[in-house]
């Protein structure tokens, strides 16, 4: 089977060209080809399918995905699956470009939580329409040395952004976050975040099915709204340890902006 290997700001990706719809993706599969030591290496799997061979029936918030020729099917490295990935989406449009499956630097990709816009920056690097930001109030969540507060966001996909004192450095992300499970039935993204200068955040993530990850674009997007007085708008750019994104933040959504890179193509008898 074809792959290809991609990243933005190393939140990284196993992408499986599967244009009509053919390929069965069990949770077994992403885990063996995510898997650093015995597969290929990946936070998770961009499927790349045309939307009309998806044979998935989408909630009906999301049937705006059908009008774009190209659905991005994300999973998580165990398996599970996300109703949104901010870098995975900037990794795909990266892609049906390399792959020729797309022309132009403005289209849309289908994803679990609707369209979303891709605009593909004169410097190269991929700006995605993250659509709403939601508020939905405060929570907390216990990390391995510290419980940490914040505000439950859904950017799509559930979060829980957190401003620490101190450099996030200190936090320890070793171990899966306790979160209040009436907060979040469905589990969160836990980020920690804090502002290091005018507009300017340092965060890191632990993400619901693949762990600690060196970016997460939702969480990027869910700190970024959890730093802005609500009703406000804003520009941040957002340290992560696998580089930088900028987020725009306006009254109707916010857009993602950043590096994503194609790296590796080849074979796999994985699958
Ligand atoms: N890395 C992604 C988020 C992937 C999904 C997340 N782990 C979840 O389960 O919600 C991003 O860039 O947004």
């Amino acid at each position: 089977m074809r792959f290809a290997k991609g990243h933005g700001t190393e939140n990284d990706f196993v992408i499986l060209p599967d244009p009509d719809g053919e390929l069965q993706v069990t949770e077994e599969t992403v885990r063996l080809l995510c898997d650093r030591r015995a597969g290929i290496g990946g936070d998770g799997i961009l499927r790349v399918v045309r939307t009309s061979a998806l044979g998935e029936t989408l909630a009906p918030a999301a049937r705006t995905a059908e009008r774009a020729e190209w659905f991005m099917d994300y999973r998580n490295s165990d398996g599970s699956i996300a109703e949104m990935c901010g870098n995975g989406v900037r990794v795909f449009a990266r892609y049906l470009l390399h792959a020729g499956y797309v022309r132009g630097d403005r289209f849309e990709v289908g994803t679990r939580d609707g369209a979303k816009g891709v605009v593909i920056e004169p410097n190269g690097d991929v700006t995605v329409d993250m659509g709403r930001v939601e508020r939905q109030g405060a929570s907390s969540a216990k990390l391995a040395r510290q419980v940490v507060h914040g505000a439950q966001i859904s950017v799509g996909n559930p979060h829980l952004a957190c401003e620490v004192e101190g450099p996030v450095a200190d936090v320890d992300l070793t171990q899966l976050p306790e979160l209040d499970a009436e907060a979040f039935p469905q589990g969160a993204n836990v980020e920690v975040y804090t502002e290091t200068g005018p507009g300017v955040l340092e965060m890191r993530v632990y993400e619901r099915g693949s762990g600690e990850t060196r970016s997460c674009g939702t969480g990027i997007v869910a700190a970024a709204a959890a730093a802005t007085p609500e009703g406000e708008g804003a520009t941040w750019r957002v340290r992560v340890l696998g580089g930088e994104c900028t987020v725009y933040l306006d009254a109707s959504g916010a857009r993602l902006s950043g590096p994503a890179v194609i790296v590796a193509e080849g074979e796999t008898v994985l699958v």
